[in-house]
């Protein structure tokens, strides 16, 4: 099975500093829609691991999160794709949870659901976290330069970790090789 699991955040929409409070403010980044639905007529699974702290400090609530995810996925199906599982992590970085990146938990939950190993299973991110998160479970750590992606690229990465300019370039890579 041809799994790929992204961060949301800066790979497929823009981000903020101020978070992603509301539907409005979901808005996906130049070509990130049209990616997956290709992805997913290529016969890839995709699917979603991003932490939603914002929940936990109050911004936004489960539905509203929801909410954009619906949306999203009704772009992509707009495009003849779909969007696989979302998971997300509600809980504030002082919890201690098990799924806040960059803990791997999500990655795990996502390849338990589709009992897919997790060596050298992409995970697209735009952060460090998200790439450590990859690199804990010999998952393959691919960073794309949108959203905080640049000034991740300028820290130390994870050894291996594969650079794309943005998700499109992510999905041309996979589906032409
Ligand atoms: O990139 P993903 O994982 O999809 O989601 C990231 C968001 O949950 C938010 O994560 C926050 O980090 P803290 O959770 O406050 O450390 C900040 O980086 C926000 O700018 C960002 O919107
Ligand atoms: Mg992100
Ligand atoms: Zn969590």
């Amino acid at each position: 099975m041809k799994l790929l699991i992204l961060d949301r955040d800066g790979v497929i929409n823009y981000d903020s500093d101020a978070y992603i409070k509301s539907v409005a403010e979901w808005i996906p980044l130049p070509g990130s829609i049209e990616a997956i639905a290709q992805l997913s007529k290529a016969g890839w699974t995709v699917a979603i691991a991003t932490n939603q702290s914002g929940i936990a400090r109050g911004y936004y609530d489960i539905a509203t999160l929801d909410a954009m995810h619906a949306r999203l996925r009704t772009l992509v199906a707009e495009q003849g794709g779909e969007v696989g599982l979302v998971v997300y992590c509600p809980h504030g970085p002082d919890e201690g949870c098990d799924c806040r990146k960059p803990k791997p938990g999500m990655l795990k939950t996502i390849a338990e659901h589709y009992k897919v190993p997790l060596a050298g299973l992409w995970f697209v991110g735009d952060s460090l976290g998200d790439l450590e998160a990859a690199k804990a479970v010999d998952s393959q750590p691919v960073l794309v330069k949108t959203g905080k992606g640049e000034k991740t690229q300028a820290k130390n990465l994870p050894v291996g970790t594969l650079i794309f300019d943005d998700l499109a370039a992510v999905a041309a890579e996979l589906i032409n090789n």
